[in-house]
């Protein structure tokens, strides 16, 4: 006997085009009516291109590698579970720099898409693009190097209406003890010219100066301007949204959802030209890295337990 309560299928708007997913070799891409598109690559769940307005938001470098033979140089790389090069003496320690999510390869889970009607009616089409990554998927060597029974969840949302990108990692603890990680969702944001840029909403907040010894700082002017190599971790922020301006104009907001922490890079002229996947070399003049996260100290999770943080940007192009 049927059950009288039985859900209706999701039935398709009728108010116009929708969006569109497409997912093939090894790639995920997702468009609105508008135009605006993501496309997410499986190989360490990365954005590697998100467009708004017929334009990039993302800087990926021209010698990017994108067959899963290394992290991608450019996009959203996800760092997971440990930040920058672990430290000795923690169970993270055997691991390389910035952890395992950025190098292994992601399970697409599915989409679903907003039922608020077009935005030619004042709804807000929107995607979202689910990944997976558990202990299981990981290489024989990153299964020794971190033994932990764990499950990650990434969603992607691309926002018509706000022109925005959500990216929101859940890391649940599936096994049988508590263990401890770091996160950080590795931005690299488009620019036309970075000496005309300003980052926004750091002020009062101390940072790290990876450049400067690793010492301790306080940002003491609201804007940032970057005229040089930046490597700085922020922490404990308290202002929810970092905010990239170019030529006094809004260029991208950054919005922290249950993170404080971000990282501002630019590996400006020397350290581009000693990475070999970083092209053009000039290429630092048309990036900076924002990126938000949970990298002061560990987070630990006790079996059974869950935790979720990530970020809403949104683009002004
Ligand atoms: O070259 P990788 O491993 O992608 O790291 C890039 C940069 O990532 C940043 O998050 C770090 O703060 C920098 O110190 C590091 O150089």
């Amino acid at each position: 006997m049927g059950r009288s309560n039985k859900p209706t299928p999701l039935s398709p708007s009728t108010t116009g085009p929708q969006p569109s997913v497409h997912s093939e070799q090894g790639r995920v891409v997702a468009r609105l009516p508008t135009g605006d598109s993501v496309e997410i690559l499986l190989y360490g769940a990365t954005v590697i291109s998100w467009k708004s307005n017929g334009k990039e938001n993302l800087w990926v470098s021209k010698a990017a590698k994108l067959d899963g033979s290394k992290p991608v140089r450019g996009g959203v790389p996800i760092v997971f579970p440990c930040f920058g090069p672990p430290p000795k003496n923690h169970a993270t320690s055997s691991l390389p720099q910035h952890g395992f999510a950025r190098s292994s390869h992601w399970e697409y889970l599915g989409s679903s898409s907003s039922e608020s009607g077009s935005l030619a009616r004042g709804g807000d089409d929107s995607i979202k693009l689910d990944f997976g990554l558990s202990h299981a998927q990981l290489s024989e060597d990153a299964k020794k190097q971190w033994p932990y029974a764990f499950g990650l969840v990434y969603s992607v949302t691309l926002g018509g209406k706000e022109r925005t990108l959500q990216t929101m990692l859940r890391v649940s603890n599936q096994g049988k003890e508590s263990w401890e990680f770091q996160m950080l969702l590795h931005s690299y944001f488009g620019v036309d010219d970075i000496t005309r840029c300003q980052i926004n909403g750091l002020g009062s907040s101390t940072y790290i100066d990876k450049v400067l010894d690793a010492s301790q700082h306080t940002q003491s002017t609201p804007s940032i301007a970057i005229t040089g190599e930046v490597d700085r971790v922020y922490t404990s922020i308290k202002q929810d949204t970092t905010s990239i301006v170019e030529n006094g104009k809004p260029r991208l907001d950054i919005q922290r959802d249950r993170l404080v922490d971000s990282v501002v890079w630019n590996p400006w002229i020397e350290k581009a030209k000693g990475m070999s996947d970083f092209e053009p070399k000039d290429g630092y003049k048309n990036m900076v890295c924002v990126e938000v996260g949970a990298v002061d100290g560990w987070q630990r999770l006790e079996p059974g337990e869950t935790w979720e943080g990530g970020q809403i940007v949104r683009s002004h192009l």
